[in-house]
């Protein structure tokens, strides 16, 4: 067994995995995908839960039809596929019918990450879960990464990057755990509130630093 004497450790309650596991998270717009990207450029494995949500609810999937089912057939289009934004309009405004969507799909989205999370071969892995506090699977991971972003510059890139309008924004952003809070939760934190190169040297130092814990695991259980 790794690394079970960092102080990360104490987050080691219901998955028991030989590899490092870093959750990745942090407000809509926040650099997530872009840090990912740049920790998978160099070597990390990484497994986006976002990714794995399209997936499960393409045309066909069990899961698709479930909520088919749970929320109306008219979600689904001629084409078979899901009018994801029709979906987040029903669960966004009634924690009922969240809870529900939660229900369908967040133990496909687990089986199916642990499923990956076993096939990988890589000095390290990245679990990317937007909600990762809001649906408590940090319990699920050795370290916790925050991207951070102030509130002024998430608000203007969402923007630009999603045609959402600021009322919009606000709306998703009250909706998360707030940047104070999930600053509190954080293990590493990456702020972005600089330009990209910015980001991807701290990308570059965390990755290295993760590299180091990961061989630091692997010399414990050596001995
Ligand atoms: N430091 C930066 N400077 C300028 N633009 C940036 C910076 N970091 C990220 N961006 C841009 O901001 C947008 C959001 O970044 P990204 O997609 O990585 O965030 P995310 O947290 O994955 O978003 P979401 O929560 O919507 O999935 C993208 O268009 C990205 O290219």
């Amino acid at each position: 067994m790794g690394f079970l004497l960092n102080a990360s450790a104490r987050r080691r309650t219901d998955s028991d995995h030989e590899m490092l596991l870093i959750g990745l998270t942090g407000g809509i717009g926040s650099g997530k995908s872009t840090v990912a990207d740049a920790l998978a450029a160099r070597g990390a494995g990484v497994i986006d839960t976002d990714v794995i949500a399209r997936e499960l609810t393409e045309p066909e999937q069990p899961a698709l039809a479930e909520i088919a089912a749970t929320f109306g057939a008219d979600l689904i289009g001629p084409d078979g596929r899901l009018d994801r934004d029709a979906l987040r309009m029903q669960v966004f405004s009634d924690p009922d019918a969240r809870t529900r969507l939660e229900g369908i799909l967040h133990p496909r989205i687990k089986d199916r990450m642990l499923e990956r999370l076993a096939a990988l071969d890589a000095p390290y892995a990245v679990l990317v879960i937007p909600l990762l506090f809001e649906t408590n699977q940090h319990t699920l991971v050795d370290r916790v990464l925050v991207v951070d972003i102030p509130e002024g510059a998430q608000r203007e890139r969402v923007r630009r990057r999603s045609g959402l309008t600021l009322g919009e924004i606000d709306r998703i952003v009250a909706s998360q755990i707030s940047r104070e809070e999930r600053l509190a939760l954080a293990d590493d934190i990456l702020d972005n509130s600089g330009d990209l190169p910015a980001l991807l040297a701290q990308a570059e130092r965390i990755h290295l630093k993760y590299i180091d814990l990961a061989e630091d695991g692997k010399d414990r259980e050596v001995r």
